[in-house]
C-alpha cells in the first residue's frame, strides 16, 4: 500500500492506456513527487467519494498535456513555434504543459487585472491596498503594482514626458498580464493619463478579464488632500509636466467602474 501525501490539489490516478473501462473525465490536475519501482498495471488506486484516480508520468524531456479531458504524454517538438516579434526575430515561443487554467485550479480564482486609474491623489494606492487587504481576507492572492513603486525598480529609466509614460504604462501593461497569467489578481495602482496606453493594455488581455476603475475624483480634492506636497510644488513651478496641472488627464469613456 501507497500512501499519497501533500498531493497539491487532491488528484486520482491511473495509468494511461492500462485502464479498460470508459475514459474518466480530467476533473483536477496535481503533482506528486513519487519513488515507485515500476510502472505496475495492477496496481490499484482509490481517493474515497466514488473519485477516480488518474495518474501520468512526466520525465524531464516530456510533459503531460490536457485535451479534450483526457491527458497524453507530448514531446518537446510539440511545443516549438517559431516567431518573430518587432525588433526581435528567430524567437521560439516554449510552451508549458502547465497552462493559465492549471494555476486557476492550484489557487482556486481566476487571475485578471484591475486597472485603477487617476489623478495623483485620487486614492489609487488606498483603493488597490484595501482590495488587497480584503481579497486577502477572502483567500485570494493579489498582487499590487504601484505607479510609484514600479518607478523604484523596472521603470526607474523613465521620466514623467508622454513617450516615457506610455512606456512605463506599456510595462506594466506586460507585467499585469503575466501576473493574470500567473492566476493572481493584479491590481495595477497607475495614473496612466493617455486612454490609448490603457486601452492597449486591455488588449492585451482576454476579453472580461481586464477591469478597469476610474477614481473620478476632481482636480480640486486631488490638491486639496495634496497628501506628498507635489501639487503645491507643482503650482510652484518646481515641478513641470505634473498631471492635471500642467500635463493631460484623459478620463475613461467607457470603463467597468468609477469610483468617486
Ligand atoms: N510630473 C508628474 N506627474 C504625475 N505624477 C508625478 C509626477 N512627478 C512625480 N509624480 C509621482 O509619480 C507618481 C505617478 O507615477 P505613475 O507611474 O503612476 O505615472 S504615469 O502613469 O506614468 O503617468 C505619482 O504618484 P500618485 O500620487 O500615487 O499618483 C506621483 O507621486
Ligand atoms: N475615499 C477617500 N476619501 C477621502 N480620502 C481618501 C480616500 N482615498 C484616499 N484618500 C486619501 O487621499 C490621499 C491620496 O490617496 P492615495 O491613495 O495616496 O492616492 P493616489 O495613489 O491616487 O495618489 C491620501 O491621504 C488618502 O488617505
Amino acid at each position: 500500500m501507497v500512501e499519497l501525501k501533500a498531493v497539491r490539489p487532491a488528484i486520482s490516478c491511473y495509468f494511461s492506456g492500462v485502464e479498460s473501462g470508459p475514459a474518466a473525465p480530467f476533473r483536477k490536475v496535481g503533482f506528486l513527487k513519487w519513488q515507485m519501482p515500476a510502472l505496475s498495471p495492477s496496481l490499484g488506486l482509490s481517493c474515497g467519494n466514488n473519485a477516480r484516480l488518474s495518474l501520468v508520468q512526466a520525465t524531464e524531456e516530456s510533459t503531460v498535456s490536457i485535451a479534450n479531458d483526457r491527458a497524453s504524454v507530448i514531446s518537446g517538438e510539440n511545443l516549438r513555434q517559431m516567431a518573430t516579434n518587432g525588433k526581435a526575430t528567430n524567437i521560439v515561443w516554449h510552451k508549458s504543459s502547465v497552462g493559465k487554467l492549471n494555476r486557476q485550479e492550484l489557487l482556486e480564482q481566476k487571475g485578471c487585472v484591475l486597472w485603477i486609474t487617476g489623478l495623483s491623489g485620487s486614492g489609487k494606492s488606498a483603493l488597490a491596498c484595501a482590495l488587497c487587504q480584503a481579497l486577502y481576507s477572502r483567500g485570494k492572492l493579489t498582487y499590487i503594482l504601484d505607479g510609484d513603486n514600479i518607478r523604484h525598480g523596472l521603470n526607474r529609466d523613465l521620466s514623467f514626458k508622454a513617450e516615457d509614460r506610455a512606456e512605463n504604462i506599456r510595462r506594466i501593461g506586460e507585467v499585469a498580464k503575466l501576473f493574470a497569467d500567473a492566476g493572481i489578481i493584479c491590481i495595477a495602482s497607475v495614473i496612466s493619463p493617455y486612454r490609448r496606453d490603457r486601452d492597449a493594455c486591455r488588449e492585451l488581455l482576454p476579453e472580461g478579464d481586464f477591469i478597469e476603475v476610474f477614481m473620478d475624483v476632481p482636480l480640486q480634492i486631488c490638491e486639496a488632500r495634496d497628501p506628498k506636497g507635489l501639487y503645491k510644488l507643482a503650482r510652484a513651478g518646481k515641478i513641470k509636466g505634473f498631471t492635471g496641472i500642467d500635463d493631460p488627464y484623459e478620463p475613461p469613456l467607457n470603463c467597468e467602474h468609477g469610483e468617486a
